[in-house]
């Protein structure tokens, strides 16, 4: 960082997701799976600041900052770096500090690290003042990190098309209750879990069709009524999550036994993500999978909640340049 450059920090809230419909369609030449899927966006978040420095870092604090990794492999520094050579040529291509206090689970199932990546993108436009770069733009940048990107970015309830790129809101009215357990220690890697996936297909034979939003759950969403959304709810990767973590299917039984509309993996997984019909139904829920279900962090959560916003902007007035030394005359006895 030069004398005389801002020291400003911006902060950005970003949720994390889950997916209410994730439909798993024909392996593509690129080797994305085409998909129809419907996020939701819930109120679980990491919050992470960006401010210029001599150099590209990227620190994590939070119950889960020693599974994320602090080199260039942090999609968050990948994220900056992008937008960071969007840059007009003669502005300087200035390095950035990135601070993540990470409450979203990691490899989860709740693309916590592409919510760090959309957060990151919205902060640097936001401290780089990229007024150019139009929220269109921001989302295309978003979707050559990641295919969750751009969802977080938008947040809500939303339809992801293609590898799950490209994004139609969806409206509706109201809020769903959900209760989200994240097992101790479980991870499971994204495309371990689609290569599963496509080995379980090839098993059985099945040939998957190119997938379509479910009139269903497209329907059960206008109102949010857990009853309708309930049944509604599926998830392609649910078998191949299973398949790679059977615990999952304990926890699963366990939490509708416990008395959840529903239970589903989320995205690949591992955490599970139950249906409630109301705050009370999530709390009793909570409680009693805390005391009779598989060890796991257990949060409550409503969704949906808006994607990635700037929550703070601290402007510091750039510094002035050091004053050279100035040829003054030797200090001699001060007189009155
Ligand atoms: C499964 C989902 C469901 O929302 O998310 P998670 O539950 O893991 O968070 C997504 O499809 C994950 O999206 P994201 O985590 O952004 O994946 P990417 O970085 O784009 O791709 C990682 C790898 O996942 C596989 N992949 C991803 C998307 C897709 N449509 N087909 C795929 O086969 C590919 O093997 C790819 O190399
Ligand atoms: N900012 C980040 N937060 C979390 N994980 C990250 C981040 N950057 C890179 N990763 C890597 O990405 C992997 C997937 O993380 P995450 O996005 O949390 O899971 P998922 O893809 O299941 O939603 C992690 O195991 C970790 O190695």
């Amino acid at each position: 960082m030069n004398a005389g450059e801002s020291t400003d920090t911006v902060a950005v809230r970003v949720p994390g997701k889950i997916n209410l419909e994730l439909l798993v369609g024909p392996l593509r030449e690129d080797g994305y799976h085409e998909l129809s899927t419907i996020f939701q966006a819930v109120s679980v978040y990491d919050r992470v600041t960006v401010r210029p420095a001599d150099e590209w870092s990227v620190h994590v604090i939070g119950p889960y900052a020693d599974r994320v990794p602090t080199d260039g492999s942090n999609i968050a520094l990948v994220a900056a770096k992008a937008l960071g050579r969007r840059r007009p040529r003669h502005v300087p291509h200035d390095p950035v500090r990135i601070d993540i206090e990470k409450t979203i689970p990691v490899a989860g199932g709740m693309a916590g690290g592409s919510a760090d990546a959309a957060a990151t993108l919205l902060a640097c436009r936001e401290l780089w003042a990229m007024d150019h770069v139009d929220n269109e733009t921001l989302a295309q940048i978003a979707a050559g990190i990641g295919s969750d990107v751009p969802f977080l970015l938008s947040g809500g309830t939303a339809i992801g098309s293609g590898r799950g790129e490209h994004i139609t809101p969806v409206l509706g009215r109201g809020e769903l209750h959900w209760v989200l357990w994240a097992g101790e220690g479980l991870a499971l890697s994204t495309p371990n879990v689609y290569a599963e996936c496509d080995r379980l297909r090839a098993e059985s034979g099945a040939e998957p069709p190119v997938p379509q939003p479910s009139e269903e759950l497209m329907t059960a969403l206008r109102r949010m009524d857990p009853d309708d959304v309930g049944p509604a709810l599926r998830n392609d990767l649910q078998d191949a999550a299973v398949s790679l973590e059977p615990l999952l299917a304990e926890v699963m039984r366990t939490g509708v036994e416990l008395g959840a509309r529903a239970a589903l993996v989320s995205g690949s997984g591992p955490t599970v993500a139950f249906l409630t019909g109301s705050q009370a139904e999530a709390i009793d829920l909570s409680v009693g999978l805390a005391a009779n279900g598989p060890a796991g962090d257990i949060v409550r959560a409503v969704g949906p909640v808006p994607g990635a916003q700037v929550v703070q902007h601290v402007r510091t007035p750039p510094s002035p340049p050091p004053t050279p030394p100035r040829s003054s005359p030797p200090l001699g006895p001060v007189t009155g």
